[in-house]
């Protein structure tokens, strides 16, 4: 054993750390978590990783992924944190994946060769497939997340404990009427909200925009409601607007959201595009139409900005450009450049820079399909300057580059010493489920590894867990005192459809709801599959992946307009079961479907998935045996939880430094206290919360869940698509 190794081995016994040279682990993400993680492991002696990850290191990652520097920027993550990794340890062997992990790949095949995983990803979705492929293959699952100086580490094997289905992940989201963005905004989240919509407008799918519409706003409206709803009073109350002068208000309003329309698709187009005068007067046009003549023209109507705090001033361009000293008020000395509040000539050269160069050779390919992202800092000025220039307009205050970045993509932005914290219990845990997954003794431990028995060492046992915590990383000190609390695993849950075979129930009205919803929305959004088929009694309606003709993939493409009722087989109504298959993740469950209509203003999703009832499977063997295991499962879990040394495992204090400093402080376990209603870490602002005004129409924000440790929007960047809009 060289001297490099001595420590480590004096630590953990002879036999364990043979374990840990030699067995096979793999890390999913190489970002904020993912570095610490390589890093930690090489540390550790741990001599055969692979690392997957689909980025490129981004100016933005550098300063807590500290395995990047800025000669890296736009490299693989995942290549580069190999390469770097080994410089602190040559030894190691590390396979370094440029790739998505829901790649075919990737798959169960792949999952079975490795003895441990560790996740650390940034969103749901991927964080659910790798559940599913580690179910699949046997595999011992260490996951975490964080937000902000919130933390969590999880240990899932087999179905032994929870997976990471278990509880389920709910979407948290702040619900903003539509005319509060359209109209009355009064926080810059609004105003960053709408600068969002007027992206999407501008470069992307505009149908999808809400400011794409020409419906009066609800102020305008409800002034006809009231009108119209009592008479009576209209009739005695001589300042009331008539309802001819209400039409016309609306016909007004109709006319300048046509207008914003219109100015938005006078573009140029083809040679016109190479010239910068001309893309400087198409930007110059939105500017005068989004935040000088909109809001002049909606001050002379009756009801016009009659919901707003203040009402607003309009800005011309010519006022914006010439602002150029005021409002340093937000500077900080000394602060950092995107950190500043900018002026408003600032953010008027910002605003018409963006958009020359989003309408630039570089970029214009992608018209009509360009998508924010927090991420891209040209998409990221765009948006600040322009809710920055509406900020000023509506008495708002101004947010700079690096906050509009914070709220634009629900973020909290993360601390690099978190990540390192969660990072080094994964490490512990590696090492622990190592211990106990081969069986051997572990030195100096205060715990003990199972004894060696003939029993299949591959297949997850009770006693594989023995000694495993989840662990929550708080803000302040809780319980004794700690900022770190571990808890025991809870057992798995019987009504989760990914470990416990148990039937998925959705409520939705079949007669609206399309199949493509239940696709994009409920399978793939709410529920992780990746690579859905859909069948109904023996019919294929859907599926997706390689080897389909071009008849399936019509077929299957047909269906998804169609309302759930309409759909080929008898359509999928009250009371049918679907059957869900995703080869990708070896997974199968079956849908029970309930009719049910929701109100737009109460459930924006418009479905909800599980249901108050339990819903017996159709097979009641399995059923009364799930009933057996999910009781002894229950009991166990009132258990009180174990005393976790965790610091015993390096007690030697002689193996690596942060190591031993996490172990330190994770001392002693209780439950972590809960208060009624609360979700794992969630934090205040993910807490589902409506404004103000609960209009028929409604924006949702998605936001970070941390016991998803992501953006729940359900896509894979998990960031930006994440405004929903709903009339
Ligand atoms: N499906 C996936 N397959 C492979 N890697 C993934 C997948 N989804 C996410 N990742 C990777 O997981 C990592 C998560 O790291 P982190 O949370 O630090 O995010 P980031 O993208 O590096 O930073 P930020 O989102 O804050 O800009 C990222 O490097 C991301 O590329
Ligand atoms: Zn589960």
């Amino acid at each position: 054993m060289t001297a490099r190794y001595a420590h480590l081995e004096r630590s953990l016994g002879a036999d364990l750390f043979a374990q840990v040279r030699s067995c096979k682990v793999l890390v999913v993400g190489s970002g904020g978590i993912g570095v610490e993680i390589l890093k930690n492991l090489v540390m550790s002696g741990f001599g055969d990783i692979e690392i997957v990850d689909l980025d490129t290191i981004d100016v933005s990652n550098l300063n807590r992924q500290f395995l990047f520097r800025s000669k890296h920027v736009g490299m693989s993550k995942s290549e580069v944190a190999r390469e770097v990794a080994l410089q602190f340890n040559p030894d190691a062997k590390i396979v370094a994946h440029h790739g998505n992990v829901k790649e075919e790949r990737f798959g169960v095949q792949f999952i079975s060769k490795f003895d441990i995983v560790l996740n650390a990803l940034d969103n749901v979705g991927a964080r659910q497939h790798v559940n599913r492929l580690c179910l699949a293959a046997k595999k011992p699952l260490i996951d975490a997340g964080t937000q902000g100086y919130l933390g969590q580490t999880n240990i899932h094997v087999g179905r032994e404990t929870a997976c990471f289905d278990c509880e389920p992940k709910t979407e948290n989201k702040r619900t903003f009427a539509i005319c509060t963005i359209r109209s009355t905004p009064d926080k810059p989240v609004h105003c960053i909200v709408w600068a969002k919509e007027l992206f999407k407008l501008m470069f992307g799918n505009a149908e999808e925009s809400m400011l794409s519409g020409t419906e009066p706003d609800e102020d305008i409206a409800d002034a006809n409601k009231e009108e119209s709803a009592d008479p009576d009073a209209n009739a005695t109350n001589a300042d009331a607007p008539s309802s001819a002068e209400i039409k016309e208000d609306q016909n007004k309003e109709k006319e300048i959201r046509s207008q914003i329309v219109e100015a938005v698709a006078s573009r140029p187009s083809g040679d016109e595009l190479d010239k910068d005068e001309t893309v400087r007067a198409y930007a110059r046009r939105v500017f005068d139409a989004v935040f000088d003549h909109e809001i002049r023209f909606k001050l002379q109507l009756r009801n016009g900005y009659k919901g707003a705090n203040k009402r607003p001033t309009p800005l011309t361009f010519e006022e914006a450009s010439s602002k150029a000293d005021e409002d340093a008020s937000g500077q900080q000395a000394g602060g950092l450049k995107d950190q500043r509040i900018m002026s408003l000539k600032e953010c008027t050269d910002m605003f018409v820079d963006s958009v020359v160069t989003l309408l630039g050779p570089e970029r214009r390919g992608s018209l009509g399909d360009m998508v924010f992202d927090k991420d891209d800092a040209l998409t990221l000025r765009f948006v600040t300057a322009a809710s920055n220039l509406r900020c000023h307009c509506f008495n708002i205050e101004r947010k700079s580059l690096w906050d509009t970045k914070g709220i634009a993509g629900n973020i909290i932005h993360a601390i690099a010493t978190t990540n390192a914290i969660v990072a080094g219990l994964q490490t512990l845990e590696a090492i622990k489920i190592l211990a106990a997954l081969k069986r051997v003794p572990v030195a100096n431990a205060t715990w003990r590894a199972p004894s060696a028995s003939a029993e299949d060492t591959d297949a997850a046992s009770p006693a594989l867990t023995a000694n495993s915590t989840a662990v929550w990383v708080a803000r302040e000190p809780v319980g004794r005192g700690y900022l770190l609390q571990a808890t025991g695993l809870p057992p798995p849950n019987p009504k989760c459809f990914s470990c416990g075979n148990a039937l998925v129930t959705l409520s939705v009205d079949t007669s609206k709801f399309t199949f493509g919803d239940l696709i994009d929305r409920v399978l793939k959004g709410r529920l992780g599959v990746n690579l859905p088929s859909i069948m109904l009694d023996a019919s294929e309606l859907y599926a997706e992946g390689d080897g389909l003709d071009e008849d399936e993939v019509e077929f299957f493409e047909a269906n998804k307009p169609k309302a759930l009722a309409d759909c080929p087989a008898g359509g999928i109504k009250e009371g049918t079961i679907v059957d869900v298959e995703d080869f990708s993740q070896d997974m199968k469950f079956k849908v029970l479907v309930h009719q049910k209509v929701y109100d737009a203003e109460e459930n924006p999703d418009l479905f909800e998935v599980g249901g108050e009832e339990p819903v017996a499977k159709p097979d009641a063997k399995e059923d009364s045996e799930e009933k057996a295991s999910a009781d002894k499962a229950e009991s166990s879990s009132d258990a009180p939880v174990r005393t976790q040394e965790v610091e015993a495992i390096m007690s030697t204090g002689k193996d690596g430094e942060e190591l031993v400093a996490v172990a330190s402080t994770v001392v002693s376990s209780s439950k972590r206290p809960r208060e009624d209603g609360e979700k794992d870490h969630e934090s205040e602002g993910s807490k589902r919360s409506k404004t103000d005004d609960e209009g028929a129409a409604a924006v949702v924000v998605s936001e970070i869940d941390l016991a998803g440790g992501a953006k729940a929007s359900g896509d894979d960047d998990g960031d930006d698509d994440d405004v929903i809009c709903i009339d």
